[in-house]
C-alpha cells in the first residue's frame, strides 16, 4: 500500500494509552510525554492541525497516590482519576510550553454522542481551540462518568473515544500510538512469534480473530477496542495507523509516508467505487 497520502493529512488525531504514558504500574515516563509534547507541537507550528487523546489519568494517579492495584470502589477510582488527570494536565502544560505550545483541556462523557446539542458544543469548542493554534488534550471525564444500568456515560476506554473525536472534527488521520508496533497476527505479548501486520483494508472476521485484550493494569482496550476504531474510521473512509510509542518521532515519519506500524484504509479501488457512486 503506497503511503504517499498520509503526506497530505491536515487534522490529525494522536492518541497514546496509558500503556505508553507510564514505564510501569507506579512509574509515570515523563520522557515520553516530553517527546510526544515537542512533536505535538511541532507538527502544530508546521501548519498541521493536532488533537491529542491522552489516557492516564489513572495511571498517573495511581502513581501520585502510590497505588499499585485499580481500587474496586467506584467513588475511589473517581478520585484517583481526578488527581491523576490534574496531574497529567499539569505535566502536559509544562512540556508543551517549553515549546511554545498552548493546549486545553477537554473532557468528555458519551453525552457528546447521545445529545446533538453536546456533540456541536463540543466541535465548537475543539475548533475553536484550533482556530487559536492551541492543541487539545482530551481523555474521558473519569471523575464523573458512570456505568450504571439505565445511565451509562463512560466510554471505558480511549480507542473508542479517539475514534469519535476523530470523526466529531473530521480528522483525515488518527493515529493510535501503544506499547506494541501495531496488530500482529497474535498477542506479541504472549506470542514471540507473532508477525506484525502492516497493512489492512477491511477488517473481516480473520483480522478481529486477531486480537486481544488490555496489556496491563490500568489500560482498558486491548487491540480489540483498537480495531472497532479502526473499523469506525474506514466507515466514513478515513485512515487509522496503530504503532509504537516507543519514540514518538515516529509520527514525523509516518506524514511522511514512511512504512511504520499498521495502517488501515480502504483500499484505492474501493474508494474509487464509492467516488464514482
Ligand atoms: N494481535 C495483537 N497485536 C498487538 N497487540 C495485541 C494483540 N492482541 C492483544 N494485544 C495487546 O494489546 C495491548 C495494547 O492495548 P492496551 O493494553 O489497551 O494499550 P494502550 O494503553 O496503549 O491502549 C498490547 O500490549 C498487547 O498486550
Ligand atoms: N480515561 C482513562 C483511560 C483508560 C485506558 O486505559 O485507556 P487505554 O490505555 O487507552 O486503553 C484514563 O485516563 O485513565
Amino acid at each position: 500500500m503506497n503511503r504517499d497520502i498520509l503526506k497530505d493529512c491536515k487534522r490529525v488525531v494522536i492518541k497514546i494509552g496509558t500503556n505508553s504514558i507510564m514505564k510501569s504500574a507506579t512509574e509515570v515516563d515523563y520522557h515520553k510525554i516530553d517527546r510526544l509534547s515537542f512533536v505535538c507541537s511541532s507538527l502544530q507550528q508546521q501548519g498541521k492541525e493536532v488533537v491529542l487523546v491522552s489516557s492516564g489519568a489513572v495511571g498517573v494517579g495511581a502513581s501520585t497516590l502510590n497505588m499499585e492495584e485499580y481500587p474496586s470502589s467506584v467513588a475511589e477510582q473517581q478520585a484517583l482519576a481526578s488527581v491523576g488527570q490534574s496531574a497529567l494536565m499539569s505535566l502536559y502544560s509544562r512540556f508543551f510550553q517549553h515549546y511554545e505550545q498552548y493546549v486545553g483541556q477537554i473532557l468528555m462523557t458519551t453525552d457528546i454522542i447521545n445529545y446533538p446539542n453536546s456533540y456541536n458544543n463540543c466541535n465548537i469548542a475543539i475548533n475553536s481551540l484550533l482556530s487559536k493554534n492551541i492543541i487539545p488534550i482530551i481523555n474521558e471525564n473519569d471523575a464523573v462518568s458512570v456505568d450504571e444500568s439505565g445511565h451509562c456515560t463512560k466510554f471505558g476506554e480511549n480507542d473508542t473515544l479517539a475514534a469519535v473525536v476523530a470523526e466529531l472534527v473530521e480528522a483525515d488521520l488518527l493515529i493510535i500510538m501503544s506499547d506494541v508496533d501495531g496488530l500482529y497476527d497474535s498477542n506479541p505479548h504472549t506470542n514471540p512469534g507473532a508477525s506484525l501486520i502492516s497493512y489492512v483494508g477491511e477488517i473481516d472476521t480473520d483480522i478481529l480473530s486477531m486480537a486481544g485484550g488490555a496489556g496491563s493494569v490500568f489500560s482498558t482496550g486491548g487491540m480489540e477496542t483498537k480495531l472497532k476504531a479502526a473499523e469506525k474510521m474506514m466507515s466514513i473512509d478515513k485512515a487509522m495507523m496503530i504503532t509504537s510509542a516507543e519514540n514518538p518521532s515516529i509520527i514525523f515519519d509516518i506524514l511522511n509516508g514512511k512504512e511504520a506500524g499498521t495502517l488501515f484504509r480502504k483500499n484505492e479501488a474501493e474508494l474509487q467505487i464509492q467516488g464514482d457512486e
